[in-house]
């Protein structure tokens, strides 16, 4: 018997194909939707940087849904005030006024709901170290008790937390290197790095331990009080009467107020009997009479360790690469000197050229820098490589171990106050995130084709 042709055998193929088809469509939306990353809801937190020199309101968001230890804080926004809190010894109700304006931009940052089980914490460094102003104190906490945060509380940070802190930041968001830090402020500077070398018994004031990523650190760290950019310049300009200053460029004539030189107590003890109300500055712009300037301020004459950096201070052999931010870089971005690819030498001479440069020309040739701090990078190039050579004894070799930083990976700032908000939220990673082990995207696409591949299997 012949064999009748079904009309709808082929028909049945074609619907089972369709069927098929929608039913792996289907479930691949339906899958797709299903495992879609939530929308994120962040938490956030509030750090104000009380430096020497500024006010600086950093705000970290994080997101919510994941455990405290594995979502990434980021900086979410930041806003300076100038002249920092310390500057209102005389006016204690003024420092707690300057911080409004940035404390409302605070409030617009952060959704409303957030506002009350957002931290709020203030640390003050180097300039209220000096200072140690109470009145102060009092009138910033009263201020920033009316804003709807939770209010942690100001304090003054140790040399070591700053230190620290900021080596916490620097390691926290790149958790492959173990970078060093290296921050030089107005009023003090911070070396923190690990070493091989050190385990702290030689000199347990300097020894700070952590938990990151798995490892125990054992960090080496000191804070150098007077030795920041500022507070160095009024060291220097204080030493035999600076009347003929090689850190300053030549043509540079000033008339200054000795009052306001000696108004720190890094300097208050070298101020001259009978001295005059003014001094005339007078830059001759000399490298390397400058350098021994900053040489003069550095006291090498008595170690009781087996080695020390500058005034005693022990310090274990440097290792490994190295971060260095804050008026490290503001300086070597001046001199278009961020790359340390370049010799030592080179960069030296560049300094050195550039101390050598009458100030007219200077102003000239560089229009749209602000003067005050124009004036002032002959001091801060020379400062800057003789700390680095001669206090911490860089040399020509391990000079590009140092890279010279300003923002994180993703936007945050390199400085202490990351580093204390995740110290004292608890969220210092003790150990390595556990990522899937396929990005999202590339997991939907393998499962897609493997469905794809079983139905076609199927289907013939
Ligand atoms: N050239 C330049 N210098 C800057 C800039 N911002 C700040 N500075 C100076 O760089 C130095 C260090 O600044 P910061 O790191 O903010 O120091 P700070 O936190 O106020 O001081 P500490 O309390 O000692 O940490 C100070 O002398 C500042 O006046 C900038 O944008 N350019
Ligand atoms: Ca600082």
């Amino acid at each position: 018997a012949m064999k009748e042709k079904n009309p709808w055998h082929k028909s049945g193929i074609v619907i089972v194909a369709v069927i098929a088809v929608v039913a792996v469509v289907a479930l691949v939306v339906v899958f797709v939707v299903q495992n879609m990353p939530l929308p994120q809801k962040y938490k956030y937190g509030i750090v104000l940087d009380a430096g020497s020199s500024h006010t600086t309101v950093f705000i970290y968001e994080w997101p919510a849904e994941k455990d405290n230890n594995t979502g990434r804080a980021e900086q979410k926004h930041s806003c300076n005030v100038k002249p920092g809190i310390s500057s209102y010894a005389g006016t204690p109700w003024k420092a707690g006024q300057s911080l409004r304006e940035c404390m409302r931009e605070a409030e617009k940052n952060i959704p409303k709901q957030r506002h009350a089980q957002t931290p709020l914490y203030l640390g003050a460094t180097a300039g209220m170290r000096l200072l140690a102003s109470d009145e102060v104190f009092r009138a910033v906490s009263e201020t920033l008790q009316t804003f709807p945060f939770s209010y942690q509380g100001a304090r003054i940070l140790s040399g070591q937390e700053e230190g620290a802190f900021g080596w916490v930041t620097v390691n926290y968001l790149d958790d492959r290197l173990k970078q060093g830090a290296l921050d030089l402020g107005g009023a003090s500077t911070q070396i923190s790095f690990v070493s091989k070398m050190f385990d702290g018994s030689e000199s347990p004031g300097n020894s700070v331990t952590f938990r990151l990523y798995g490892n125990d650190y054992n960090l080496y760290t000191h804070s150098f009080l007077c030795y920041g950019k500022d507070q160095a310049l009024k060291m220097a300009l204080s030493g035999p009467p600076a009347i003929r200053d090689p850190c300053f460029h030549p043509e540079y004539v000033e008339t200054k107020e000795y009052s306001k030189l000696y108004d720190s107590p890094c300097v208050s003890d070298r101020k001259p009997q009978g001295a005059p109300a003014f001094f005339q500055h007078t830059g001759i712009g000399n490298f390397q009479q400058c350098q021994d300037v900053v040489r003069s301020l550095f006291n090498f004459s008595q170690c009781k360790y087996s080695q020390c950096s500058l005034n005693g201070v022990y310090q274990p052999p440097l290792q490994g690469v190295f971060g260095a931010f804050s008026a490290y870089y503001y300086i070597m971005d001046f001199f278009n000197l961020t790359d340390t690819s370049i010799p030592l030498d080179t960069v030296k001479e560049r300094i050195a050229r550039f101390c050598a440069t009458p100030w007219q020309q200077v102003k000239q040739q560089n229009p749209g820098i602000k003067l005050k701090y124009l004036v002032g990078y002959c001091f801060a190039g020379t400062y800057l490589l003789t700390l680095l050579t001669d206090g911490y004894n860089f040399t020509s070799e391990t000079y590009s171990n140092i890279k010279f930083i300003h923002k994180q990976i993703k936007g945050s700032d390199a400085g202490w106050t990351l580093g204390y908000m995740l110290n004292l939220t608890n969220m210092i990673p003790a150990e390595a995130p556990n990522e899937p082990p396929l990005p999202y995207a590339g997991y939907v696409v393998i499962v897609t084709v493997i469905i794809i591949l079983l139905v076609v299997l199927f289907l013939f």
